[in-house]
């Protein structure tokens, strides 16, 4: 059980047309016990508001004790992100912002920005990889600089870590450390985020790869909404359970008026290393069909192979310590492609 799930359960109730997640002020989860602080905006809404969040909460059965505080107040906006939507912000010396989404956790996204990063800085581009996936920031593990300490520059601005030729920001290097209690206070996250996404020192670069949180929730939108980016990459395996939740993040992104730049097929197939028989383990054609319908493009498919993870252990992509895998190929032309496709719009 994580705080994610808590805040996916919570987003689906409201009181007085604002959702139960924007009135948190504070939320821990501590073991099974739940501690939610909310800001009150009318005394009168207190009791609809403990109602809906045990209703909320009624199906998640790893929560046993919900302890529900109130202050006053009103939902808070962040301040960089309180501006009008549309209102987009550019992201200091970066030319293109490609973000890097998906619908549903676990299905290679943080594989895909990692290895794209990696393709594109191969290609010859300045390359920066930005890892806002508060749920699991899985980058400095990626690239061996879990731990590492970011500093600050003259302007107050953090100071990306440089790896093979990337610059690398993570969430995950300003958060506290796995082992302490996940304290979510939303206001403050959103602050964070602001901070980490445009007080930074990127110096130029050809290409920003943002690291997305799966799914489509108020973070993803808020992002996507607030950051000028170029267009956006949805990342998907071809199971119908995860294509159900492709459609809510292509949505996300249209809903916003972010350019999808097409989705990548991530675990397509497997290759059998004796036969050199392709299976498509979850079912061919289902991605294709699906982008079809939906009027977007397949990018590419990267086969599964366990070299991915094992690669992922050490600290370096595959596209690096194999470029001429077959995962590694798929790689570098979707990097071509996407890059051809940016510079002719
Ligand atoms: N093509 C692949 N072949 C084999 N394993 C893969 C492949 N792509 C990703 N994996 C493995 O699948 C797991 C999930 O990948 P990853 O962390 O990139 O997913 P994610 O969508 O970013 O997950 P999260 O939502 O938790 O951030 C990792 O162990 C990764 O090494």
């Amino acid at each position: 059980m994580a705080v994610k799930d808590i805040m996916d359960a919570l987003r689906e109730a409201s009181v007085d047309n604002t959702k139960l997640t924007e009135l948190i002020k504070d939320i821990k989860l501590i073991g099974s016990s739940l501690e939610v602080v909310y800001r009150l905006p009318k005394k009168e809404l207190e009791e609809e508001i403990r109602r809906k969040t045990y209703q909320a909460l009624e199906n998640l059965p790893d929560v046993k004790n919900v302890n529900i505080r109130f202050v006053e107040g009103v939902p808070e906006v962040p301040p960089a992100f309180g501006q009008p939507a549309f209102t987009r912000r550019r992201v200091e010396g970066v030319k293109h912002l490609i973000a890097v989404g998906s619908g549903k956790g676990g299905v290679g996204k943080s594989t895909v920005a990692a290895n794209l990063a990696v393709a594109l800085s191969k290609l010859g581009y300045q390359v920066g990889l930005l890892d806002a996936d508060i749920y699991g920031p899985s980058i400095p593990t990626l690239f061996g600089v879990k731990g590492e300490r970011v500093h600050v520059d003259e302007r107050n601005r953090l100071i990306p870590i440089e790896k093979y030729g990337i610059k690398i920001l993570s969430i995950g290097f300003l958060l506290p450390s796995e082992d302490t209690p996940v304290i979510w206070r939303g206001p403050m996250l959103m602050k964070a985020l602001t901070q980490f996404l445009f007080d930074v020192n990127w110096g130029n670069l050809d290409y920003l790869v943002l690291d997305l949180p799966p799914g489509t929730g108020d973070v993803q939108l808020t992002l996507a909404q607030n950051v000028d980016m170029t267009g956006a990459i949805v990342v998907t395996t071809p199971q119908d359970v995860a294509l159900a939740d492709v459609k809510k993040a292509t949505a996300m992104f249209k809903e916003v008026n972010v350019p999808v730049l097409g989705v990548i097929e991530n675990m397509a197939y497997f290759i059998c290393p004796e036969s050199g028989n392709k299976y498509y383990v979850f079912g061919k054609g289902k991605v294709l069909e699906f982008v079809r319908a939906y009027q977007l493009q397949v990018l590419g498919s990267i086969p599964m192979d366990p070299q991915v993870a094992e690669t992922s252990d050490t600290g370096m992509p595959i596209t690096l310590t194999n470029p001429e895998s077959e995962v590694s190929k798929a790689f570098y032309a979707i990097a071509k492609l996407v890059s051809e496709r940016i510079l002719r719009r």
